[in-house]
């Protein structure tokens, strides 16, 4: 087909709603309000696996059993640690430095110094995703307590990814009530189908780059607000408005002026989703349950007044940032953190999804159509 048509060609604007591949890691069904991760629905993943099992069924496509769990998990907390130059590299950052942009460093960083960088066989791809997986947490605690003048803290091998991720973060053994919302957290961000960050990596993938260049490259698109970004930018939200007495009022007073100056609300709204996001109720009941932990009902309070009058505004309805970034802000993570932590998650359904790209590669390059000047001369000079 020619660039430059004749007829009126229909633009996709955003690519929205439309199908460009199969695939076989989840389903997204607006519809029936449903995420299924390789056939499981996520709310029963969440209740009843560990964020490692689920990573598994992910990358190997079912859950493991006992003895592949612990294998598993026996690889992941062997490569947890982080090498002196890629801790090296991150405090040659400035501290200002976005949190995303050091996470999207140290892989890159990772990506640079890994010998199998360029073998792009299945078995060398899995090996890869599992040590970012692994690392992920190391990089997110060390960014966030060198930004509070913390040492680092070295990862246990006797606690699970989750356990760890705390530990390393705040330097205490965590409580099992958090470590447990915390899990849930990560199960419900690791994977949703065709979203930017992941379509990202499927376009770098799709040129027959390698891993670690896809997953940069959706560290980046994952940092933008109208993606991932937005569980960083609820928290502003709140901290605009103000939890305490008189939340409540003041959350109704702030939207109206907000949607007066045409503000997009953060955490509200979906692509894909347009009556609800299913992961929302998981959330927010893990949610509710850090909220009673920290004895923050305040908190509670305006979320649920903001929640009630954007439906009355505007009837958009939350997504998954909308509780995390509260929930994220309660375990104690500072608010620059809370994308980093959606991509020590979602690093397993980018993974998988490049394996899947790479596994059936077409190069994705859609077309545009020209809406520039006309042909012209470059005028001869002299
Ligand atoms: C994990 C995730 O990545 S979930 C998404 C996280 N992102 C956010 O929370 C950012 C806020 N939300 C948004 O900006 C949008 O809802 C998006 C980007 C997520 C989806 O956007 P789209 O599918 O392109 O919908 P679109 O932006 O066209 O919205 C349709 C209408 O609803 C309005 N709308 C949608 N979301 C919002 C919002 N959060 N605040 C105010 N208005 C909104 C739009 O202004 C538009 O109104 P109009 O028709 O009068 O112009
Ligand atoms: O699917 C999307 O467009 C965004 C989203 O919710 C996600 O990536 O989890």
């Amino acid at each position: 087909m020619a660039e430059q048509e004749t007829t009126a060609p229909v633009i996709f604007k955003g690519l929205a709603g439309v199908p460009v591949d199969y695939t076989a890691v989840s389903k997204v069904n607006p519809e029936t309000n449903s995420l299924l991760y390789r056939g499981y629905p996520v709310q029963e993943l969440a209740a009843s696996c560990t964020f490692e099992e689920v990573a598994y069924l992910l990358w190997y496509g079912e859950l493991p059993d006992d003895t592949q769990l612990a294998a598993f998990e026996d690889r992941e907390r062997a490569l947890r640690g982080l090498d002196h130059e890629v801790k090296r590299i991150i405090d040659e950052l400035p501290l200002t430095a976005h949190p995303m942009d050091v996470v999207r460093t140290a892989v890159s960083v990772i990506g640079a110094s890994d010998p199998a960088t360029p073998d792009d066989s299945p078995e060398a791809n899995l090996d890869k995703a599992i040590r970012l997986f692994a690392k992920l947490p190391s990089i997110v605690a060390y960014d966030q307590r060198r930004r509070h003048e913390l040492e680092f803290v070295e990862p246990r091998d006797d606690l699970g990814y989750s356990a760890n991720f705390l530990w390393q973060a705040f330097g205490e053994a965590p409580e099992l009530e958090v470590v447990t919302a915390f899990d849930v957290s990560m199960i419900l961000y690791a994977e949703h189908s065709f979203n930017a960050s992941t379509f990202t990596a499927r376009v770098i993938t799709s040129t027959l780059s390698d891993l670690y260049s896809a997953v940069t490259g959706a560290i980046g698109a994952l940092k933008g607000p109208l993606h991932g970004g937005a569980n960083e930018a609820v928290m502003h939200t709140f901290d605009e408005i103000g939890a305490g007495p008189g939340g409540a009022e003041r959350a109704v007073a702030w939207l109206d002026e907000a949607l007066a100056s045409k503000r997009k609300i953060m955490g509200f709204g979906h692509r894909v989703y347009k009556n609800g996001d299913s992961r929302v109720p998981t959330m927010r009941d893990s949610m509710e349950r850090m909220v009673e932990h920290y004895d923050r009902p305040d908190l509670l309070e305006l979320y649920v007044a903001l929640e009630q009058a954007m439906g009355e505004r505007k009837n958009i309805k939350p997504n998954l940032d909308y509780p995390a970034g509260p929930a994220y802000h309660l375990m104690g993570f500072d608010t620059l953190t809370f994308t980093p932590l959606f991509v020590a998650s979602r690093i397993t359904g980018w993974t998988a999804h490049i394996m899947e790209q790479a596994a059936a590669n077409a190069l994705i390059r859609p077309l545009s159509v020209y809406s520039g000047v006309d042909e012209r001369h470059v005028p001869a000079k002299g």
